[in-house]
């Protein structure tokens, strides 16, 4: 027995417990809805001083426990009590899902860099229903109703915000751009600015660089389809890349011209896991994310770091170049750098975004296009009827994007939205506000209650006028204000290079074994894949 009263000091008023206290009683429920962070902390430090008065008191005064023992203890209580409450009393505990994912935000961080996120939530959607709770203040939607109530603007006039968790900013590799931008009318000034870039005047001469390219492509895959298969989603990100890089910077990568990948390119899959990453570590500790560069990889981190800095030199060198006879995109955001105090880390934010937004979502469609059509050669030969038959319009190729995006959306993801305070009604239930809701576009175009068959390849379902599925539950370009400026340049650089695609050629898989929906990984957007591809100039097979 020891004399406690001279050794040691009350273990509420030990700055380590008290610190250790708050930062574990804060960051769990920092990700929780609006609970008021200093009551429950206050709670848990009155419920440690009663412990104090009695067992850890006691215990310690008796020397069968050192203060650290007692602080550990107390921790693991609090993360008890954190997990009960998650499990039973929070305000989203009545949700459907599974225990594993309301306790903590352990689970959903793990499937986010887990490769599999769209198999996962789709399987936790099939078992749990149309809304899922997929972390202790998260809900998954995959109905079609969701779509418009969390996007769009509500009857209120407001508009749900972006979880910062998700789309986290900070002054130098992840500055703010357009697409991160919490705050909605600081999103809105940028995006007008923005806009002449996507109108439609400007999506004339944007035509003319995507048949320029375009053109070169067919000629480098003639050619070097002489030599042998060729892996056909590195040709179709060399096309996007060059596009957008001509459109963004003024001047291409020259990839299709050197048939070789930009370094630039080349380190951008690094870039988004290292972007995955961040966000996953962030939901589990914003602490633990800010020690990214030590948990990650250090080839990823090495490769995401070589990304920026090659970004950094692009726009850096653009600025340095001034105005040509075009306005391109970076002119645009040149436009708004004073007003919005952008820096050089913002430029190179923006840059970066808009190439890897316009290009890695459309390289995914072309991509997993000619998979969908090696593998439903019905598919393929009503398509090639159509366009070498030259049509006015092209009804049959429109469906075949459209379905294409569908069973494939390039962005695959539920894009966390936070409930407005108050609370509101989606998809006709009753959401607490400071939730994070999402529609999970894959499980969403899965979907068996949206569209039928939904694994299957169906171009005529978006033809037939008797089909009974529910369009509105595909939206791959999203909705509402903060939907995808680039639509409509996604579409014809895409309706250009799969018309080509189909008129010059014929092509086969080379891996009979590949399935493209098991084999691409995903990292909030898809991983690189090899799609090896023996292609036939029409005339020479
Ligand atoms: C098939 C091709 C494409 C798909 C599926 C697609 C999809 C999307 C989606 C889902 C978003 C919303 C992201 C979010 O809320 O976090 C988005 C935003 C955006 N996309 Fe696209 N995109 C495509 C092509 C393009 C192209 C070619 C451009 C042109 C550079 C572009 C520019 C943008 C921009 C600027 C935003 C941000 C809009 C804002 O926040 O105001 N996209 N896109």
């Amino acid at each position: 027995m020891g004399g406690f009263i001279a050794r040691k000091p009350d273990i509420c008023q030990s700055p380590t417990v008290q610190s250790l206290v708050l930062f574990s009683t804060a960051y769990p429920f920092s990700t929780s809805l609006e609970v008021n962070l200093p009551a429950v902390s206050a709670g848990i430090m009155e419920l440690l001083g009663i412990l104090n008065g009695h067992w850890a008191f006691t215990w310690v005064s008796q020397d069968r426990f050192s203060l650290p023992v007692v602080a550990i203890i107390s921790i693991w209580i609090v993360l008890f009590s954190y997990m009960f409450y998650n499990l039973y009393l929070h305000p989203l505990s009545s949700f459907p899902g599974p225990w594993y994912a309301a306790i903590s935000d352990i689970f959903f961080a793990r499937t986010i860099v887990s490769g599999h996120a769209p198999k996962t939530i789709r399987a936790l959607h099939e078992r749990y229903g149309e809304v899922v709770r997929v972390a202790p203040g998260e809900l998954s939607f995959s109905s079609a109703s969701a779509w418009k109530d969390i996007y769009t603007q509500r009857k209120s006039g407001e508009i749900f915000t972006k979880d910062h968790k998700f789309y986290i900013t900070d002054d130098t590799l992840r500055a703010p751009h357009v697409n991160s931008i919490i705050n909605v009318e600081e999103h809105a000034k940028a995006r007008k600015i923005l806009s002449p870039a996507f109108s439609s005047r400007s999506l004339l001469d944007q035509e003319d660089v995507v048949i320029k390219y375009a053109d070169m492509l067919m000629v480098a895959i003639a050619e070097e389809s002489r030599k042998g298969p060729l892996d056909l989603d590195m040709y179709y990100n060399w096309v996007t890349f060059d596009v957008l890089g001509e459109l963004a910077f003024g001047e291409s990568f020259g990839s299709v011209e050197a048939r070789k990948t930009d370094l630039w390119i080349s380190t951008i899959m690094s870039m988004v896991s290292f972007i995955a990453w961040a966000a996953a570590l962030y939901r589990v500790s914003p602490m633990l994310e800010k020690m990214i560069g030590l948990l990650v990889p250090p080839q990823m981190k090495k490769a995401a770091f070589s990304h920026v800095m090659s970004s950094k030199s692009k726009i850096l060198k653009r600025v340095k170049r001034g105005e040509g006879e075009k306005k391109d995109f970076c002119s645009y955001v040149l436009d708004i750098k004073d007003e919005m105090g952008l820096n050089d880390w913002h430029l190179t934010s923006y840059a970066s975004f808009l190439i890897m937004a316009g290009s890695e979502t459309t390289t995914t469609v072309m991509s997993s296009l000619t998979y969908y059509l090696c593998r439903t050669p019905r598919v393929y030969e009503k398509l090639k009827h159509e366009i070498t038959s030259r049509t006015a319009t092209f009804p049959y190729l429109t469906a075949v994007i459209h379905e294409i995006m569908r069973i494939f959306p390039p962005v695959p993801f539920g894009l966390p939205r936070i409930v407005s305070k108050g609370g509101e009604t989606v998809d006709g239930i009753f959401i607490p506000g400071g939730t994070t809701v999402s529609v999970h576009s894959w499980s969403s175009t899965h979907n068996a209650k949206n569209f039928k068959d939904p694994d299957s390849f169906v171009p005529e379902r978006w033809l037939d006028p008797d089909n009974t599925d529910n369009f509105s539950a595909s939206n791959p370009f999203l909705l509402g204000p903060r939907g995808c400026s680039g639509q409509n340049m996604a579409w014809m650089e895409m309706r250009i290079l799969i018309a080509k695609m189909v008129f010059l050629f014929d092509y086969e898989l080379v891996d009979e074994k590949l399935d493209w929906v098991r084999d691409s990984p995903n990292m909030i957007i898809r991983q690189k894949v090899e799609l090896l591809t023996k292609v036939y100039p029409r005339d020479v097979k």
